[in-house]
């Protein structure tokens, strides 16, 4: 099982964790220092394409922002990345596998918008069935514990460890979702939105934490975020519109090529540069 912190089910056919069969696997080994690479990735959901052949990577390593205004279809690229997407078509490598591949399953963590996790269980028994479901069996016992003393401290909820979930604020409560997802150690943590609805000093206190994870462990982390001012906090930056990636470099270099004195005002400069472009006459 991937480390996942995942919403209700959706009513689009059910995600599959195994490999999609139109996604091709990829020709040539990939450079350690791409964790996804995506070549002409399309999605379809419902009736209608919802994202339209992106070529992207994202760096190993880094914390790499996905921005767009709601409904662009960042949930949707992230769904394709931990291999959760159906109707998926392209090439789509992730960690040197074709997405949604056995392989990845512990080596990725991801944190849907809606995340849930048992609200009649304390924090601590929430993280050891989780753990359990990634590592079971007896012998991973003490493995098992010593994970989850080590995530409950790396989101900073040692004194509510026993208290139930059902208890806790909203901060508190993406806290543990992400702290489900950091079971295990994985190498890319694919986060929805996981600031939204926080306070300006909990937001802060989750990037920074976010920062460590890179930092310490190399971790490489996809965030996405409609708050434009959170971009500024990324060391790169994917910005996306009604499904097609407008801008893919960091912060500084956006900024200084479009002229634009902050992330926000360089979104919409290309906004304004792709509208101008799709009304000129071919
Ligand atoms: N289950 C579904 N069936 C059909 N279309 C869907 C489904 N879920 C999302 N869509 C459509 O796919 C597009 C992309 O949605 P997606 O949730 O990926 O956007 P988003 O950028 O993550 O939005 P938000 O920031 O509001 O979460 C939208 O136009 C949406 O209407």
């Amino acid at each position: 099982m991937m480390n996942i912190s995942e919403e209700p089910s959706s009513p689009e056919p059910s995600p599959s964790l195994s490999p999609s069969p139109s996604v091709s696997p990829s020709s040539s080994p990939e450079p350690p220092a791409v964790a996804v690479r995506a070549t002409d990735l399309t999605v379809v959901r419902g009736p209608r394409p919802v994202l339209h052949a992106l070529d992207f990577t994202v760096p190993r390593g880094q914390i790499t922002g996905l921005l767009g205004p709601s409904g662009c279809g960042k949930s949707t690229l992230m769904r394709a990345i931990v291999g959760t997407q159906a109707k998926v078509t392209g090439t789509l490598t992730v960690l040197g596998h074709p997405a949604g591949s056995a392989e990845l399953r512990s080596r990725i963590g991801y944190v849907t918008q809606a995340p849930s996790v048992y609200a009649d269980l304390t924090v601590r028994q929430n993280l050891d069935y989780f753990s359990a479901v990634l590592q079971p069996g007896r012998a991973a016992a003490s493995h098992r514990r010593d994970d989850v003393a080590r995530v409950i401290t790396e989101v900073d909820l040692t004194s509510h460890a026993d208290a139930l979930a059902g208890n806790l604020s909203g901060g508190q409560l993406s806290r543990v979702s992400l702290a489900v997802a950091l079971l295990g150690t994985p190498e890319l943590l694919v986060l929805d939105e996981p600031t939204v609805g926080l306070d300006p000093v909990l937001r802060r206190d989750l990037w920074n934490l976010f920062h460590s994870i890179a930092a310490e462990r190399g971790a490489t982390l996809l965030v996405s975020s409609h708050v434009m001012d959170e971009a500024e906090r990324c060391h790169r930056l994917l910005l996306m519109r009604e499904g097609e990636i407008l801008a893919d470099d960091s912060p500084d270099a956006l900024r200084a090529g479009t002229g634009a004195a902050t992330v926000e005002d360089a979104f919409l400069h290309l906004v304004d540069q792709a509208n101008t472009l799709q009304r000129s006459p071919r």
